[in-house]
């Protein structure tokens, strides 16, 4: 799919997408009880997640209910992914703690991500690995209630564990650090406490001691990571936007402190009641920002410090290199694309902004990177550009390109 994009300013109204964070791990949840989503969005990653559940018993009915087995285990040997780091990373602990052996593989993009710190840790617990990439054959069963991991190369493993000991009935975890991505942990955490069960997370310890959880009816909260390219967009053409169906701000460092963010950068940007509100200024000012606890924001903030007076500094940025994309080398040629500056330091991108009348109108190809098309399309709606392999978006967003013709942008898609 290529997208073409011609300058145009951003306005309307529009519903948060569908958190994919959220929606794997209510999928998962239907291990334990009833989750019935209305209106899923099946993104790659959610049918991902929807077809791990199946093959460990779950039956799913409309990719709307899930309901959990009398008894979890393999029901399939061989599980075939697409690109979802989420769902593979908590999958590889759940499988642990049900018992057995099953093969998982997955395309290209996913197969080139780490999995190094799971296999190390669940290979002192009686599990076996036949590699430490995709696609591995896992086999035994978890031995231990008490798990040690290391937390610096991804949080996924950590919520993956949070249901492994719920399907042991209880553990503890004792996290390494540095504690990476910690807003997705608290995320985990959070949700297991809202659906009846009992988790508590001290500094690098989390004890988990289950309850029966409740059931679920509704819809998948929006999420700000996602949302947060409709927002760029609008501050990058001159238009303005409220994004409806967003939950209120936590007090940790998250996706949604992108709201914050923008504000520092001198934009409208204000959060009140479900609805988050941006409005361009002729100016932003550049920032300075440590994004590991969220690094899902790094594309968004780097879309806005390349219109910023100044240079911008992200910082904690390591990890990037392990996401769907080398995202630090994809910020970069973005930038590039668009004649925008940038250097990389040992964990840091400095990038050095410039008036938005001098981006150029480049093609952009989304190198198998969802956010690389999104951060590129708001760029293009300046002086314009084009989008190749364009349906990448399906990973988190399959409605993206129809949200943003919905908000004026005037694109056409071919
Ligand atoms: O748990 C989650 O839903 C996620 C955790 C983060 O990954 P890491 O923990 O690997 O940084 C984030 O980048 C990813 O998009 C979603
Ligand atoms: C890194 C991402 O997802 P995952 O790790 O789940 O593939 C992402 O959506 O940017």
């Amino acid at each position: 799919m290529i997208v073409r994009i011609y300058p145009s300013e951003i306005s309307g109204t529009i519903k948060a997408p569908q958190s994919k964070s959220l929606a794997i791990r209510l999928i998962f949840l239907s291990l334990f009880t009833r989750i019935h989503l209305h209106n899923l969005v099946l993104s790659e990653d959610v049918i991902d997640a929807i077809n791990s559940v199946r093959a460990l018993g779950v039956e799913v009915k409309n990719n709307s209910e899930f309901i959990p087995p009398e008894k979890l285990e393999i029901k399939k040997k061989f599980i075939k992914l697409k690109g979802s780091g989420t769902t593979l990373r908590m999958l590889i602990p759940i499988v642990a703690a049900i018992g057995g052996e099953v093969t998982i593989d997955a395309e290209e993009s996913l197969r080139r991500r780490p999995l190094k710190r799971i296999v190390e840790a669940l290979s002192n617990y009686g599990i076996s690995f036949s590699s430490s990439s995709l696609p591995l054959t896992i086999s035994g069963k978890l031995s231990s209630y008490n798990i040690k991991i290391s937390g610096d190369e991804s949080s996924q493993y950590i919520s993956g564990l949070i249901y492994a000991l719920h399907i042991l009935n209880g553990g503890s975890i004792e996290i390494l650090p540095p504690i990476s991505s910690k807003s997705y942990i608290l995320l985990t955490v959070d949700l297991f406490n809202r659906f009846g069960s009992n988790v508590k997370f001290y500094g690098n310890k989390i004890h988990i001691n289950p309850n029966n959880l409740v059931e679920f009816q509704g819809e998948v909260a929006g999420d700000y990571g996602l949302a947060s390219f409709y927002a760029l967009s609008a501050l990058v053409s001159g238009g303005r936007t409220t994004i409806v169906n967003l939950w209120e701000p936590k007090e940790y460092f998250g996706d949604h402190n992108i709201v914050k963010i923008f504000r520092e950068m001198g934009a409208t940007s204000e959060y009140s009641d479900g609805k988050w509100y941006v409005e361009a200024k002729d100016k932003y000012s550049p920032i300075k920002v440590n994004i590991d606890d969220a690094p899902d924001l790094a594309m968004t903030i780097a879309g806005l410090a390349a219109i910023a007076e100044g240079t911008s500094e992200i910082t904690g940025i390591e990890r990037l290199r392990i996401k769907e994309s080398d995202r630090i080398e994809s910020i970069r040629k973005v930038l590039g694309l668009y004649s925008v500056g940038s250097e990389v330091k040992s964990n840091s991108i400095l990038i050095f902004g410039i008036n938005k009348r001098m981006l150029s109108s480049p093609v952009t190809d989304c190198l198998n990177d969802h956010r690389v098309a999104m951060m590129s399309s708001a760029l293009a709606l300046v002086n314009g550009g084009v989008i190749t392999s364009a349906e990448c978006v399906s990973k988190s967003n399959p409605n993206y390109w129809q949200d943003l013709l919905s908000l004026n942008a005037k694109i056409s898609i071919e």
